[in-house]
């Protein structure tokens, strides 16, 4: 994959997150995901994890100033055409990623507000979740919660339809330009009765977009698999490379969702660790994945189908 150039420049995009030494979230996920997109991807470590695809054996935070002072770097000098949050472990890193990101200009903002190993690991503090809330939700352009961050950042829990639509009018609310409710933690028997009034007999993988007052719905088949190590950072990052390519923040996430969909699939047989392995981050880039608002949209191979209403 060569540099994407838009309007003669090379475009750019930031991660600030924590490191996963074993490569499949966390920076690393991100970076591999800027690179497959084009993107020329920078770096802000806000904690360095001993990871594998077994869990989770140590964090090391980083000093707020310490994480500072990466964003002034690379952003007095670099610049970026948009920047995602991933893990960020505790309360001071979040107030000083928040005056960063107020003290430079970062035109686009994905935020995905990562809480929870999949193997169970914390990585963020308990006392972080109000500064989360009430700092980063208003700043994002983009949310991406799965089913139980959403949860926490609502205060309550999310088992239905009808409240998993209150739960991204509620972060709306609170500031966020696009709420994506991600369905990876979806029970599969949820799918069978849907919003848009067709039911789906297959398990499905549904996220929830809520963006100008529409919901737009994403579906791809739910695939059988435990490498699932790594998919919301990869997802988000995805998300954030095509909006510093300069693409709209559906047609964005149509093609991040169907990035991750391939990229679950790819890896389905990898040999990559003994327990919940990566997703393949050289999976293909399906830029035509062009949508309305407003609708139902099935990804079972490209282009994204839309379903009757
Ligand atoms: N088994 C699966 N089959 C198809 N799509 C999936 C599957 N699991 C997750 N996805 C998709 O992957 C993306 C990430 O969703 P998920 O809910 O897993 O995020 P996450 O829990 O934040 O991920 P992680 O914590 O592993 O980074 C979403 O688009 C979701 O629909
Ligand atoms: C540094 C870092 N960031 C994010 C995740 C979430 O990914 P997952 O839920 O798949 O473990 C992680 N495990 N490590």
């Amino acid at each position: 994959m060569e540099a994407v150039i838009v309007n003669g420049h090379t475009v750019r995009a930031l991660t600030i997150a924590g490191s996963d030494s074993g490569g499949g979230a966390g920076i690393q996920a991100d970076l591999k995901t800027m690179h497959q997109f084009g993107v020329y991807g920078m770096s802000v470590v806000t904690a360095v994890t001993a990871q594998n695809t077994l869990g989770v054996q140590g964090v090391h935070e980083l000093d707020a100033e310490f994480v500072q002072m990466q964003m002034d770097s690379v952003l007095d000098d670099i610049g970026t055409d948009a920047a995602k949050t991933g893990m960020l472990a505790n309360e001071s890193i979040i107030h000083a990623v928040v005056d960063g990101l107020e003290k430079h200009a970062v035109p686009y903002l994905v935020v995905d507000p990562v809480m929870v190993a999949k193997g169970g690991a914390p990585l963020i503090s308990p006392e972080a979740i109000d500064a989360l809330r009430e700092r980063l939700v208003p700043r994002a352009d983009v949310i991406t919660p799965n089913i139980p961050e959403a949860s926490v950042l609502c205060g309550h829990p999310l088992e239905t339809w009808d409240e998993y639509h209150r739960a991204a009018e509620q972060l709306a609310k609170a500031g966020a330009q696009t709420v994506v409710i991600k369905g990876g933690h979806m029970s599969p028997f949820q799918s069978t009765s849907t919003p848009w009034g067709r039911n789906i007999i297959d398990p499905v993988s549904v996220d929830i977009v809520f963006c100008n007052g529409d919901y737009t719905y994403f579906l791809t088949k739910r695939i059988d698999t435990r490498k699932t190590h790594g998919t919301g950072c990869t997802y988000s990052a995805a998300i954030t490379s095509m909006l510093a390519r300069g693409y709209s923040v559906l047609d964005a996430i149509a093609v991040a969702k169907a990035f991750i969909f391939q990229a679950i699939e790819g890896a389905k047989d990898w040999d990559v660790g003994q327990g919940h392995g990566p997703t393949d981050h050289f999976a293909n880039v399906p830029l035509g994945s062009s949508v309305e608002p407003g609708g139902a949209y099935l990804c079972d191979g490209l282009p994204w189908v839309r379903l009757d209403q």
